[in-house]
């Protein structure tokens, strides 16, 4: 499913109303009817229902004044109007048509400039319905002054028991980044129009939205292609995947064989946990290649169906730069590999040599991740240019931490604009990036960004990002591109854990191997979404 930016947005209504010549106002009534058709849905008793429609000056406000007119002429409902903002020459030029259509209806129309009002409250206290038209789009920063007090009394009478619903985006959320910097709406419902957009999907946003319907207003299909943001779906895993995997003639040769580096003392788990993950994501053949001294370890802890190699290894115990050839041999083997989990002392410079020239000359699809990354990261310019001179595919999988160090900027820095970071990095390291978070992020060096939407936080447990780790390596194995590879594992990966939550009854015990576990089931309910055999979550 595709997704918006704000600026996009604007962009193809711009394009509708030029190029297409369906004038602005058509969309906002075709908007406002699909606020209003929404709550006849969802609201029986909306005929003669008492509704508060709070308004601001921009287009958000103008759909606003076009729903209150149908929901009196077609419901009879009892419509009360607020205006937040000075007077009618505020108004953005549409806003402005349909106040005058509104007045010449006869609607109760009440203007407050400053939203501190005790008549707000209490109308609004005294709702059914209460419609948020205050802010869409068009809204950058943290809300003050009037609209924080409109804001306030929205979500007292959604406390209260009124039914909220939001316009395109609930005000006081930023459209392209789902922060939420100051008061903002909490509504049951969003309906948002033509593309639902990136900060609906993103916390805090995405839980302040409530249940997000998207409302097609006349838009040309064509101009909704355009954009460069999506949110991966089942279908879109179960088209990427089965193409490479079911066919007729299937042989294990077929469905890719991944080399797994990783696991020092003590952090031997880690590698298993990656290689079992492969093994489970679909990885025709997994072989797991670990220092030496802990080959024993890692065959007694490793699934019986992943093969086992010892490298040469530095006194305590990680990778040597000696072990550089057979490394490179193993990889050369397969079709994918992942280096990282559990790869310990990242201080130790002969690891570092290892990581290094691996990463530089492994022939095949990698995954980079964890302790490779902090490698990496030491000198992030070499790092980089590292990366970048790859022949085969990449994907580096950090965590906020991991990306700050590869960036070279502060862990919170990150956080604040997870969006820019991850396309940054992909630029700069010229590979595919996935960012972890609850909204794991994942961006190509072409600019195109994925927003994931499955996982829970009972995935916030030691080893899910090994077990990511494999899924990806396990698609790139299987000749998927990178940037896809990343989505479509990180969709598997995360649905993995809701299944596992739904299964153990809750989240708090999660742990990794679940994860893996629930992989098959995962990827099972992708194809039947996919095929409409079931429905979406
Ligand atoms: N352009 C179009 O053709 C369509 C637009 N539509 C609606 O129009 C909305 C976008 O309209 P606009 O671009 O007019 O913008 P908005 O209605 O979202 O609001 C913009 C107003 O918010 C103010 N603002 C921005 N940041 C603020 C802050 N921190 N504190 C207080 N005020 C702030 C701006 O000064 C501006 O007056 C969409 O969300 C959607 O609801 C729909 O009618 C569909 C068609
Ligand atoms: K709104």
């Amino acid at each position: 499913m595709n997704v918006a930016t704000s600026q996009e947005m604007r962009e193809i209504d711009r394009r509708t109303i030029e190029e297409f010549g369906v004038p602005s106002l058509i969309l906002m009534e075709n908007a406002a009817t699909r606020v209003v058709e929404t709550l006849a849905q969802r609201r029986p008793t909306l005929r003669g229902a008492r509704v508060a429609i709070v308004c601001g000056k921009g287009n958000n406000g103008g759909d606003g004044l076009a729903i209150a007119r149908h929901l009196a002429v077609r419901f009879h409902a009892r419509v009360t109007v607020w205006m937040i903002a000075p007077d009618p020459g505020a108004l953005s030029p549409d806003a402005a048509a349909n106040l005058e259509m509104a007045e010449k209806f006869g609607l109760t129309i009440h203007w407050i400039a400053d939203g501190v009002s005790v008549e707000l409250g209490q109308s609004l206290a005294s709702s059914d319905i209460v419609i948020d038209a205050l802010l869409g789009t068009g809204f950058r920063g943290a809300l003050e002054g009037g609209g924080a007090s409109a804001v306030e009394a929205i979500n007292a009478a959604g406390s209260a028991g009124a039914y909220v619903v939001a316009v395109d985006i609930p005000s006081g959320a930023e459209a392209d980044t789902g922060n939420v910097n100051g008061p903002a709406v909490r509504a049951a419902i969003t309906v948002t129009f033509a593309l639902p957009k990136i900060g609906l999907l993103l916390f805090p946003a995405a839980e302040l939205a409530g249940e997000v319907i998207v409302g097609e207003i006349g838009t040309p299909p064509a101009l909704l292609e355009g954009v460069r943001a999506r949110a991966t779906s089942a279908a879109d895993v179960a088209q990427w995947i089965p193409a490479r995997i079911n066919g007729r003639d299937s042989n294990k040769g077929k469905f890719g064989h991944v080399t797994v580096f990783a696991g020092s003392a003590g952090l031997i788990g880690a590698a298993a946990l990656s290689a079992e993950s492969a093994a489970r994501m679909g990885s025709g053949l997994v072989t797991l290649a670990v220092p030496e001294g802990l080959l024993t370890a890692a065959m007694s802890v490793a699934n019986p169906v992943v093969m086992t190699a010892g490298l040469p290894q530095t006194p305590k115990q990680t990778f040597s730069s000696r072990a550089l050839d057979d490394a490179l041999a193993l990889a050369e083997k397969g079709t994918a590999a992942a280096i990282g989990p559990g790869l310990g002392g990242v201080k130790d410079e002969d690891l570092q040599k290892f990581v290094r020239e691996f990463v530089a000359r492994c022939p095949v699809p990698l995954v980079i991740d964890a302790d490779a990354l902090n490698v990496l990261s030491l000198e992030p310019d070499r790092g980089a240019s590292l990366v970048r001179g790859r022949k085969a595919a990449t994907v580096l999988t950090p965590h906020p931490g991991e990306m700050g160090r590869l960036l070279g900027i502060e862990t919170a820095q990150v956080q604040e604009r997870r969006l820019e970071h991850v396309r940054h990095a992909a630029e700069t390291y010229g590979c595919a990036v996935l960012l972890k978070g609850s909204r794991t992020l994942i961006a190509t060096p072409d600019g195109r960004l994925t927003i994931n939407t499955t996982s829970n936080p009972g995935m916030a447990t030691g080893g899910a990002g090994d077990v990511l780790t494999g899924v990806i390596a396990t698609l790139l194995g299987q000749k998927l591109a990178a940037g896809d590879a990343a989505a479509a594992g990180a969709y598997a990966h995360g649905l993995a854990g809701d299944l596992a939550v739904l299964s153990l009854g809750g989240a708090a015990g999660l742990i990794a191997k679940d994860i893996v576990d629930y992989l098959p089931k995962a990827i099972g309910k992708c194809q039947l979404e996919s095929d409409g055999i079931i429905s979406g979550s």
